[in-house]
């Protein structure tokens, strides 16, 4: 399997438990795989735990073909609240890899061809503490996808958004792959989601992890 990660025999524990043992797996590269299991298994532990080995070059149990700076994480939980000032392209555009609050013509081309592809061109100027909540995950989306990442870490990002959100972030993810050639992994609790958009799903349970192909998606 052409594989973006591998990991070896992790085991992973909490200070009361131990969450992994021996846990081994792989993550094809270019697909978008869903890493499901109950509440409280492990999945943020586990990825945070691998982001982190990933930072420090620690290889032995993960093996990663990307390096840190390739990999962007949209974490669960953020706290923006209705008056977080910033609007939804400034925000974006703190992704884009630059030390400059100017940004040059190909920066703004950039910014704009993202903000085009997440559907956020038309409310680019509305500050982001009054988007939606879809509105909100597809600004982190585009945000994460200014930094050229090559593989994409989201962590329950369609939780609190309706159906047609839901739907509607997981095409554009699967558009965005085509289109910058990514890696997904998707943490969710939706198998809804799951059998139409994945091709692959990493199940965690009893300390373990089984990847299951789900069909190649178009
Ligand atoms: N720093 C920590 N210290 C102690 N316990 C922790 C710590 N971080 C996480 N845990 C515990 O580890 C377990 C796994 O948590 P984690 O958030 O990784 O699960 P999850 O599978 O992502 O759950 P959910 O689907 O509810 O988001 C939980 O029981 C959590 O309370």
């Amino acid at each position: 399997m052409d594989s973006i990660l591998k990991v070896t025999n992790l085991n992973l524990k909490i200070p009361d438990r131990t969450l992994f043992s021996n846990l081994s797996f792989e993550i094809p590269r270019g697909k978008l795989t869903c890493i499901t299991g109950e509440n409280g298994v492990g999945k943020t532990t586990l990825i945070k735990h691998l982001l982190a080995d990933l930072s420090h070059d620690y290889e032995e149990h993960a093996k990663f073909m990307v390096s840190r700076d390739q990999v962007q994480y949209v974490p669960q939980l953020r706290s923006i609240d209705d008056e977080y000032p910033l609007c939804i392209r400034d925000f974006a555009a703190f992704g884009l890899k630059t030390n400059s609050i100017f940004l040059n013509k190909e920066a703004k081309e950039k910014l704009a061809a993202i903000l085009s592809e997440t559907n956020l061109t038309k409310i680019a100027d509305r500050p982001l503490g009054r988007a939606s909540g879809g509105e909100k995950q597809r600004a982190y989306l585009a945000q994460a996808l200014c930094a050229n990442p090559k593989l994409l870490i989201l962590d329950e990002a369609t939780a609190s958004l309706d159906q047609t959100s839901k739907h509607e972030l997981l095409k554009m993810l699967r558009n965005v792959m085509k289109e910058h050639g990514l890696t997904i992994m998707f943490i969710t609790h939706d198998p809804e989601l799951i059998a139409a958009y994945a091709d692959y799903e990493l199940h965690l349970a009893d300390k373990s992890g089984k990847l299951i192909n789900k069909g190649d998606k178009n």
